[in-house]
């Protein structure tokens, strides 16, 4: 598989290095960051994504703005460069998370060399945090995988999902991918439906690849196929993840995902959303109402990427005077969701079941 990682920081080079997702499936490309606005420009053209991929990369873009700064107010500097950063994508809370927490390790009374230095540290600990997360999310939805198995004598766990929550979206291993590459790792039999993913089919074009390279057992379907699956009892469990999860449970999450978590509820399919802490919006009540859903180019509708003669191109798919809109995420609200797979175990999706599981948070939101 190559290099597990989706991003790390090249000592030789001085920069940091992470995969060029928008070449992905067809090239596997390596791009070098080397300071903010190329941190920024690799959020918004979407060179990195996925909210924990996305906080990372914003956490390292914190560092390389103040390893090049010049200037006489290192403070307003960084205050700017972190206003930058967030501004670059409205929804997976991840980036803000990563900005703010950056700023709180700065401090006035160290030398702009120290400030840097504690920037690179918070960066690497950040990184190598949602490693964990993700190997912990794993564990435990794991077990949920192995419960199903048990009942299904030798057939394989038939798992769907949406969008890509994998590696790719992370650091390593992914977040509704987790647990799927831990029982492929145990030898529980498993299949994934992997949802292409319209407009910008990170499903077809990310997850299958992940899978692929990992040898695990998927088929791509068409965005519109999961009810049908899930009607003719094709569909064991249905794991997605997130880009912003609220204090009440409602999951942000690609569009497309309330639709398959509709259907789940109508043919009885658990459905839960894997997501470390770091997308848990603490300040949030009603993700329908308060969290921003990104609306992206809509050159992403009306063009497709494909491969042709061994070269990328883009194809017109309507016509030239159709307007299009292109919403990037949608919510789906906690009644729909069976469970949230956390790195500290799998809750209800309620406040309290939240709250139960990271109390520390009580205090602060009483
Ligand atoms: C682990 S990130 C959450 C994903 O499930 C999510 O839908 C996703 O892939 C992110 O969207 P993207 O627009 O590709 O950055």
């Amino acid at each position: 598989m190559g290099n597990p990682q989706t991003i790390w920081y090249n000592k030789e080079k001085n920069l940091v290095e992470t995969i060029d997702q928008r070449f992905l499936p067809f090239q596997n490309r390596v791009v070098e960051i080397g300071s903010l606005d190329e941190a920024r420009f690799a959020i918004t053209d979407m060179i990195v994504r996925g909210a924990p991929l996305i906080g990372v990369t914003a956490a390292y873009g914190m560092y390389l703005a103040a390893r090049n700064f010049s200037g006489d107010d290192f403070y307003l500097e960084m205050q700017r460069a972190a206003d930058w950063l967030k501004s670059s994508r409205p929804t997976a809370v991840n980036l803000a998370f990563a900005v703010d927490e950056a700023l709180s390790v700065i401090s006035d009374r160290n030398t702009v060399l120290e400030n840097t230095q504690l920037l690179f540290d918070y960066a690497e600990n950040l990184k190598e945090r949602e490693i964990e997360f993700s190997k912990n999310i794993g564990i435990h939805g794991l077990e949920l995988i192995k419960a199903i198995s048990k009942n299904k004598i030798g057939e394989p766990v038939q798992i769907l999902t949406h969008c890509n929550a994998g590696r790719l979206a992370c650091v390593e291993l992914g977040t509704a991918t987790a647990p799927i590459y831990l029982a492929h790792e145990a030898g529980i039999p498993i299949h994934v439906w992997v949802d292409e993913t319209r407009p910008r089919n990170q499903g077809a074009r990310l997850t299958a690849w992940e899978l692929g390279e990992a040898g695990i057992p998927h088929t791509v379907i068409p965005d519109n196929a999961g009810g049908h699956l899930m009607q003719h009892q094709m569909v064991d469990l249905v794991i997605v993840g997130s880009d912003r999860t609220t204090l009440n449970g409602d999951v942000a999450n690609k569009i497309g995902t309330y639709l398959k978590a509709l259907a789940a509820a109508d043919n009885c399919v658990p459905f839960y959303a894997a997501l470390p802490s770091t997308t848990i919006d603490w300040n949030l009540n009603d993700g329908i109402a308060e969290i921003p859903i990104e609306q992206r180019d809509g050159r992403e509708v009306w063009m497709m990427e494909g491969m042709l003669n061994n070269e990328v191109h883009e194809f017109r798919i309507l016509p030239e005077k159709s307007p299009v809109a292109n919403y990037g995420f949608d919510v789906t609200p906690a009644r729909l969701v069976t469970g949230l797979i956390t790195e500290r175990g799998v809750c209800k999706a309620t406040r309290e079941g939240i709250l139960e599981l990271f109390p520390e948070r009580s205090l602060k939101n009483d």
